[in-house]
């Protein structure tokens, strides 16, 4: 289906319009260092300032931006490797369709190769886990000037090219959320690469870290908790690469320009606030019995089943209606020609896939206790955003099929959790 491109009125802006989106360009980065600096303070308290100020010194240092550059490069090298098959997105406003690859998850395996190979030869991975805090600022410059490129970028290409949601023609706010929809350097995506690779593998490599540290000041072996946030995390980024081409139908791709949200989200808020539990562990070791062990890891599966049968089972449905493991579906036909599922995961709630990542969410935060409120944070942020993603999805979903959604709704009542929400 084409997209359409035209300027949103101001009724329909987003996240506030631009006074809202100017009050985040702030408080997201305030969020993330008080975030940081609380986790690895004594107290822990989410609620309180921390306790004292690092020096200006301990933000900064040219070594934590080269490394980043390093990783941000060499991650783009491998994501240009031609292994794997290349895809084609969907069709856009000039009914035209990008390609692209997917090699993420060989990508992954080589990253893991080399890192186990640097490994093995003695690289100090776990010192790593003492430069979070110039990472994350060196992090959160390269996503301002990646942003501010981005901005200038987009007023050299064709409105076609601009996405639906980001040409206002507020600077702010179109800085924000993006003006361009695809930005690319020949067939080098930028918002896919970066929705993927960087942020997502960073986050995993940050968390080997915090655990080989973990390790090493426990005389060799990391504790069950920080084992069990590491493994269950670890699984949620490499499922994303194998499961890499969905990403391709995801309002992020389709819907939104590349700005400073999306940037900022994908290369700084994932790689340092989705690590908080593993960051929280090391500071705060937490005793875990195995019998509470075992159940966090049930409350994992039940949310991968759940996450993993929804996503497939749309995807599959997506491409291959007639596929055996989804024709027998009930559906309903919309008039773009597309059928809405409206039995199996799809016809529980109308977003079964967040049900299993909030479940998810809460096994990752589970390991660390309950005596603070800071390793619950992802939790806590993630059902705001997946309330507000579903808000959002369903107001563009009202638009493509009209009736055809309000009968779905009628017949799914429910968006999240069955009977409550
Ligand atoms: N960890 C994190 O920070 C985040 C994780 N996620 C996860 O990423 C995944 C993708 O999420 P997201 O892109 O938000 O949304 P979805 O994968 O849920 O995609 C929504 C789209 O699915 C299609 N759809 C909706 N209902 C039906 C139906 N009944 N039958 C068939 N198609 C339907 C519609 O598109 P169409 O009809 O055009 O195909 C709709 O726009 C989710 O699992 C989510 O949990 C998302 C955000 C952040
Ligand atoms: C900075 C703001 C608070 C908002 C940032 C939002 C981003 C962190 C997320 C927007 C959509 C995302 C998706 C994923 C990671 C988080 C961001 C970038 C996944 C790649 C996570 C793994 C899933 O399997 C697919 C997700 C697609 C959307």
């Amino acid at each position: 289906m084409a997209q359409q491109q035209t300027a949103p009125s101001p009724a329909e802006l987003e996240f506030g319009g631009p006074l809202g989106t100017a009050a985040l360009l702030l408080l997201l980065p305030l969020t993330l260092f008080h975030l940081l600096l609380t986790c690895h303070s004594g107290p822990c308290s989410l609620l309180s300032l921390p306790p004292e100020l690092p020096p200006l010194s301990a933000f900064w240092s040219s070594g934590a931006l080269l490394l980043l550059l390093f990783w941000l490069g060499f991650q783009a090298t491998l994501y240009l490797l031609p292994m794997g098959q290349v895809t084609e997105g969907r069709m856009l406003r000039d009914k035209s369709h990008l390609q692209y690859p997917l090699n993420g998850f060989r990508c992954l395996g080589l990253t893991a190769l080399l890192v186990g190979l640097g490994l093995a030869g003695g690289l100090p991975l776990g010192n790593l886990s003492e430069m979070l805090l110039p990472l994350a600022s060196a992090a959160t410059v390269t996503a301002f000037f990646l942003s501010l490129f981005l901005y200038l970028k987009s007023f050299t290409v064709p409105p076609s090219a601009l996405a639906p949601g980001g040409n206002s023609g507020n600077p702010v706010y179109d800085f924000f959320l993006g003006r361009e929809l695809n930005p690319r350097f020949g067939s080098f995506d930028l918002k896919y690469f970066c929705e993927l690779r960087p942020g997502l593998m960073g986050w995993a490599l940050i968390n080997l870290a915090l655990l080989l540290r973990e390790a090493e000041r426990q005389r060799g072996w990391p504790s069950l908790a920080m084992g069990l946030v590491s493994a269950f995390q670890f699984i949620y980024v490499a499922d994303a690469l194998w499961y890499e081409e969905a990403v391709l139908t995801t309002i992020d791709i389709i819907h939104d320009g590349f700005g400073f949200m999306l940037a900022f989200g994908d290369l700084v808020w994932v790689p340092f606030i989705y690590s908080l539990q593993a960051q929280f562990l090391l500071n705060h070791p937490q005793a875990l019995d195995l019998p509470v062990a075992g159940a966090i890891c049930l409350l994992k599966v039940i949310g991968y089943v759940i996450f993993r049968g929804a996503n497939s089972q749309k995807n599959t449905f997506r491409r291959n209606p007639s596929d055996p493991s989804v024709a027998g579906l009930e559906t309903i036909p919309t008039a773009t020609g597309r059928h809405l599922l409206v039995s199996g995961w799809w016809g529980l709630v109308r977003h079964p896939n967040y049900l299993g990542d909030l479940i998810m969410a809460l096994a990752w935060s589970l390991p660390c206790g309950v005596t603070h409120l800071l390793p619950y944070f992802y939790f806590f942020y993630f059902v705001i955003l997946l309330v507000h993603r579903e808000y959002r999805d369903e107001r563009q979903c009202l638009q493509k099929y009209g009736l055809a959604w309000r009968e779905y709704c009628r017949r799914v009542p429910y968006r999240i959790v069955p009977y409550i929400y």
